[in-house]
């Protein structure tokens, strides 16, 4: 991994090592024309530092503190499905790699590793546990179980997939090339398979699973079966962050899901501040989305997120070099953030703040 020195360059040795399989359109694609998608990272370049000077940066401290638990950076890995495809190591990998590094690790329900076997292998990392909302409830119940039976210290409900994003892109090349994307099993979903050793069967029943037409009531019944924190992912609207807290959510995650679920939408860095000020202190606002470098990971935190997800920038690591990979990028992301706090004047994660960016153009944001 010698000469891979940004987020760009991994994800640029990830497309050579899948030769542009279909895998590699899988994990690169949004939905739709990818306006979305493309928003997520330009949007970022609107944003500016404004660094204070001659401030003692000898000791920069990156640690925080989130549900009670001791993080060493604010920036964790976002669920993504299908770990096993990138790399051999798979979720296990991944999770070893956040662990390394002092990152939140959420495992998503569409891992080709079981929960337990995820727990077992890297019992150092904390880890959450993401999941949809299904249409038998009862698999719900039996996720928070295994959750709770395995050490993960939070759930998080993904609530922007009433059905699954559209990739026109990947759907075009399979098209063209005459095959699709690989079908895989998804172990933690055997225990409701009439028979678990079809690897169609599981894929067919996710999608049977998807449920259109979930609300805030199944959050709050949710909320209700576990003592531990619930976290919504996929908020923009600040109504649906009051939604989450009056559900009894702790936190949610603004995100629009790395562009892959409705296209043409905003981006999280600008509606992040329109959360904050209607939430204030009641909820811990996380984020993700378009977030591929310590710069990034500065102005969210500017914008008033608590921690920071990363998505596909962890997938490229994992893709080029398994466990070893995703630490690097998590490694180089952290190196790239200490940098911005030292060169910006800010020596501490608090010292972050509304004051230390500005938009290029100031009008109109939310
Ligand atoms: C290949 C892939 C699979 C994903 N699978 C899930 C998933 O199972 N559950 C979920 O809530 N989000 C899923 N996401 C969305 C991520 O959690 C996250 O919101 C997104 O990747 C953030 O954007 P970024 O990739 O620009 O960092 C997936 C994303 C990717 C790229
Ligand atoms: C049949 C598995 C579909 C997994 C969808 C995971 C996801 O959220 C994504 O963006 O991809």
């Amino acid at each position: 991994m010698n000469g891979l020195f940004t987020v760009a360059d991994f994800k640029k040795k990830a497309e050579e090592v899948s030769k542009d399989s279909l895998l590699f359109t899988y994990f690169k694609h949004g939905a739709e024309k990818e306006i979305t998608l493309k928003h997520n990272e330009n949007i970022f370049r609107e944003l500016y530092i404004l660094p204070k000077c001659l401030v003692d940066v000898s000791n920069v401290n990156m640690n925080t503190k989130i549900f009670g638990c001791e993080a060493k950076w604010p920036v964790g890995i976002s669920p993504s499905a299908n770990h096993k495809q990138a790399h051999n190591d798979g979720e296990i990998g991944t999770a070893k790699a956040a662990g390394n590094v002092g990152s939140i690790f959420i495992l998503s329900s569409f891992s080709m590793t079981s929960f337990e076997d995820v727990a077992v292998h890297a019992p150092n990392t904390i880890k959450w546990l993401q999941m949809y909302i299904y249409k038998d409830r009862n698999i719900n119940r039996n996720f928070i179980n295994r959750a709770e039976a395995n050490d993960f210290k939070a759930i998080v409900i993904t609530v922007d997939s009433p059905q699954f994003g559209y990739q026109t892109l990947r759907f075009q090349k399979e098209y063209e090339t005459g095959k699709s994307l690989e079908t895989v099993d998804y172990p933690n979903f055997s225990p409701f398979l009439e028979n678990p050793d079809d690897m169609h069967a599981s894929e067919d029943y996710i999608f049977s699973q998807t449920s259109s037409n979930a609300s805030w009531k199944d959050v709050e019944d949710i909320v209700k079966m576990t003592t531990l924190p619930v976290i919504a992912k996929g908020i923009l609207r600040p109504e649906d962050a009051l939604r989450a807290k009056a559900a009894g959510c702790k936190g949610v995650i603004v995100s629009n899901h790395g562009g892959r679920q409705l296209d043409c939408t905003l981006s999280p860095l600008e509606v992040l501040p329109s959360i904050v000020e209607s939430v204030g202190n009641d909820l811990v606002i996380m984020m993700d989305s378009g977030v591929y470098s310590g710069y990034d990971v500065f102005k969210a935190l500017a914008l008033g997120a608590q921690y920071v997800f990363m998505g596909r920038a962890v997938l490229w690591g994992l893709i080029v070099g398994g466990t070893e990979g995703a630490e690097k990028v998590l490694t180089t992301v952290k190196n790239e953030l200490e940098r911005t706090m030292c060169l910006s004047g800010c020596p501490d994660i608090s010292n972050i703040t509304r004051n230390c960016v500005r938009w290029r153009y100031a009008t109109s944001r939310l």
